[in-house]
């Protein structure tokens, strides 16, 4: 412990290796202003902090600060009171207080807590005190949940579910909500935030259980928790139960029945947990009274309004009783939210773990970027799950509901998998989710309604199968996997025409992809067979006795070859693979690379390939796929789908020399996108949807509200019509409040509805292939002019010996 006096005021206190630095001198004779003492760092969040600005007699300057502690454990208080009066007698007796404070502060992602004032003062004031603010070292007990001084009830209960420390959120949050103060905290997917809310709730309602009026039946809720979609509602109403099983929790939302859930409010209640639509239904019917609320938390605050519940929220927090505490989590900050913690929150405290922290994902997460057009997106997913989840949990999102569907019924033909979204009845969902939970099904096909809150444990992969709509989505799609501090893989596919959208999301989410291709045909047999190997031990010693005399014959007979075929047809490859285009994954295809000597200095195009096969046989020029050039300027050289017999014979066919073409297993780099619009005949998002009847809305919808993201783009989700997922999820469809729809215009601006890749002479080209015309389409490989093969080349001058 240490104090510094440094010219005339006092620098920093060192407390137990932690830091409580005050700011002094307070130079200006307005005392009463609270930028004169500014606390800059608190590195245990037990500390409190209360500033008080003390006057000494008869003196208008130099005003002193007096820091108090309020501290869970009182030896640390004594300890800091000592500090203080050694501060107090290195300053003169006879101070009295004349002015007292409580800052707003905001905690920062190291969990030390900032005074606003400090964090505005900081640039100002911050000079030689930097290792004064290394907060790294955080004291163990401080995050013990035995030794906090909560209900033993509630520690053992958090015991047995084997939660024994406090999350970083749940301890920046305990104190001040212990005090009463009103909190707007953000904190990290994953990260704890339900209990954050959950434990002082509980330890407020635990106290007061003795009382006889809080356990006679019929009592009225004590708590609201506030959630934006009934999944989320269901999980906090779990945490909270399971955590507080002596507590009586009701949770309350649309899609199911009144009657059970005005019952259980009848037979009196503790925590009321519910999704707004539902809440103002219950008030309207009098079965629910919120008089005795005494704390109010509104969980993903934000969503709330993106999913069009602010007007009920309004009503909602109107009726509650003024003497309460609340606590908001959001996100992000739109005005609503902003609004709202201005008019029904008293001084409130910003607890922020994320703050200006540019990665917004939790730790743990490897993100990957995989180019895929809307075809191989298909193909390749069962190879991401078998080679990225090894049999784990994987949840992939799709834009629309229609899509869910079809990706779930497309993968089940391989892997178990089911879909989640709005069209499916309440009942049906909670079904799903549970069958996922308990791993009865491993992949989860869902929209983006399953994207937040959700905590499904041990997620290991997740797939963004289309673009996220924007930034937010993509943190919340990618947070069900590594949470609770675990580790979990996020895949994003999108299209060549997308990648800039790819960097610009690098950008906002402050992330960073590995860019990399769809596991080669060798990755997925090793995994499946791995992955089989690892179900071999969940068989019965029994059964495998019955089958070991058969097993040794094989084995006598065969070698390895009879567990190699056994494994194989375990793995559904009973049959080899069929050769795959590396550039669309389709079966069946064979991608082949062509590369021109470097001397010669002619023109390469796509062009010149589909010139050169039509001159090397005609056959593969008609059928040629995809096209795309190598991006590397000291080579001149493409790389090109043909159907698996074309590609052989071609192999074999005699080529002009300078010229190299063989099969490949692993793509070079290629040329970035062509032009952002798919006139290749891949259906766009804009024809997928008409294709599918869809009634096209002419534009953008915003269905009785927009707003503009960060961007700028008027929300809506545009091309999806009534196919998207803007979720029915809490009740507000039912209810005719406001839809507001965020950010699909960021999709668009990603090129969604452009789509595919570059194509050029590609079997899907819905320009007329060469032999319809019966003339040539690619450009000559000798002179590099189209309308003409190499062989009928009139610049003579130019033709090589070859022709
Ligand atoms: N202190 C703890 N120790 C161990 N596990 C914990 C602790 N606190 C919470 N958990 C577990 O961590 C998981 C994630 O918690 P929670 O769902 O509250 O996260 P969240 O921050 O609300 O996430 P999201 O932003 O995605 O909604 C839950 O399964 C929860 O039971």
């Amino acid at each position: 412990m240490s104090v510094q006096e440094r010219g005339g005021g006092w620098k920093g206190h060192t407390f137990r290796n932690k830091v409580a630095s005050l700011h002094c001198p307070l130079s200006s004779p307005s005392h009463s202003s609270p930028r004169m003492a500014s606390i800059i760092g608190v590195s245990s969040i037990y500390q409190a902090p209360t500033l008080e600005l003390y006057q000494r007699p008869n003196t208008a300057s130099a005003p002193s600060v007096r820091f108090q502690c309020l501290d869970a454990k009182s030896q640390s208080q004594s300890h800091f009171n000592s500090l203080l009066r050694a501060h107090r007698n290195t300053t003169g007796p006879g101070l009295k207080p004349t002015h007292t404070f409580v800052p707003s502060a905001v905690a920062t992602p190291n969990s030390s807590l900032l005074s606003e004032e400090a964090f505005q003062g900081l640039a100002r004031d911050l000079d030689q005190t930097h290792d004064d603010n290394d907060f790294s070292h955080v004291d163990p007990d401080e995050l013990d949940i035995s030794k906090l001084d909560l209900p033993s009830r509630l520690v053992e209960t958090l015991h047995s579910r084997g939660i024994t420390h406090l999350f970083p959120i749940q301890r920046a949050v305990l104190v001040p909500a212990l005090q009463g103060r009103d909190i707007i905290a953000r904190a990290k997917t994953g990260t704890g935030k339900t209990l954050a809310f959950g434990i002082p709730l509980i330890k407020g309602l635990t106290e007061d259980e003795h009382a006889p009026s809080h356990r006679r039946s019929g009592r009225l809720p004590r708590v609201l928790v506030l959630a934006p979609t009934r999944e989320l509602a269901k999980q906090v109403e779990k945490e909270i139960k399971e955590s507080a099983p002596y507590l009586n929790t009701v949770c309350v939302y649309g899609g199911v029945s009144y009657v059970t859930q005005q019952s259980a409010l009848s037979r009196g209640v503790d925590v009321v947990v519910g999704t707004p639509g539902r809440i103002i239904d219950l008030i309207n019917g009098n079965s629910l009274k919120l008089s005795e609320v005494q704390y109010l938390v509104l969980d993903e605050a934000d969503q709330m309004l993106a999913v069009g519940f602010e007007e009920d929220v309004e009503v909602i927090l109107e009726n509650l009783p003024s003497q309460r505490q609340s606590m908001l989590f959001s996100a992000t900050m739109p005005g609503w939210v902003k609004k709202l913690a201005r008019k029904y929150l008293d001084n409130p405290l910003t607890i922020d773990l994320v703050g200006d922290e540019e990665e917004k994902l939790a730790e743990g997460i490897k993100l990957y970027a995989i180019a895929a057009t809307a075809t191989s997106k298909r193909t390749i997913l069962s190879d991401l799950v078998t080679v990225y989840a090894k049999g784990g949990k994987t949840i992939v999102f799709t834009q629309t509901k229609r899509d869910a569907d079809e990706v779930s019924l497309a993968l089940t033909n391989s892997i178990m998998s089911e879909a989640l979204h709005g069209d499916i009845s309440q009942h049906q969902r909670e079904r799903t989710l549970n069958g996922f939970r308990q791993g009865k099904f491993t992949v989860l096909v869902a929209t983006d309604v399953a994207a937040r809150g959700l905590d499904i444990p041990n997620v290991d992969l997740i797939i963004h199968y289309e673009l996220p709509n924007d930034p937010e989505t993509f943190v919340h799609r990618s947070g069900r996997t590594g949470r609770a501090g675990k580790q979990g893989t996020a895949i994003l596919l999108y299209t060549s025409s997308q990648r800039r959208t790819v960097r610009s999301l690098e950008r906002d989410v402050g992330c960073k992809f590995e860019f990399t291709s769809p596991p080669a045909m060798g990755e997925v047999l090793e995994s499946s067979a791995e992955q089989v190997v690892a179900t071999l031990n969940g068989v019965h010693p029994e059964s495998v006795q019955f089958f070991t005399p058969t097993a040794q014959k094989l084995i006598d007979e065969q070698g390895t070859s009879a567990l190699a075929a056994a494994l194989a047809q375990l793995s559904g490859f009973s049959r080899p693979p069929s050769s795959r285009s590396l550039i669309t994954h389709e079966q069946g295809w064979i991608t082949l690379q062509l590369t021109r000597d470097s001397d010669n200095r002619k023109y390469f195009s796509a062009r010149s390939v589909t010139g050169f096969l039509s001159d090397v046989y005609s056959a593969a020029a008609d059928e040629v796929g995809k096209i795309h050039l190598i991006a590397d300027e000291r080579v001149q050289g493409a790389v090109f789908d043909l159907p698996e017999e074309i590609a052989k014979e071609l192999l074999n066919r005699d080529i002009p020399p300078g010229n190299t073409i063989s099969k490949i297993t692993k793509l070079p780099p290629l040329q970035d996108d062509g032009p952002p619009s798919d006139f290749y005949g891949r259906f766009s998002d804009r024809d997928r949807s008409n294709r599918r009847g869809s009634s096209s809305r002419g534009g953008f919808s915003s269905r009785g509200g927009s707003s503009r993201d960060r961007r700028g783009f008027k929300s809506s989700r545009g091309w999806d019509g009534e196919d998207s997922d803007d979720d029915d999820f809490g009740d507000r469809s039912r209810r005719g409040g406001r839809n507001f729809k965020t950010g699909n215009s960021w999709s668009r601006a990603a090129g969604k509805s452009s789509g595919d890749d570059w194509l050029i002479g590609g079997r899907r080209s819905s320009r007329p292939s060469s032999s319809d015309r019966g003339g040539f389409g690619g450009a000559c490989f000798n002179c590099g002019e189209s309308g003409h093969r190499a062989s009928d080349c009139p610049n003579t001058s130019n033709r090589r010996g070859f022709f």
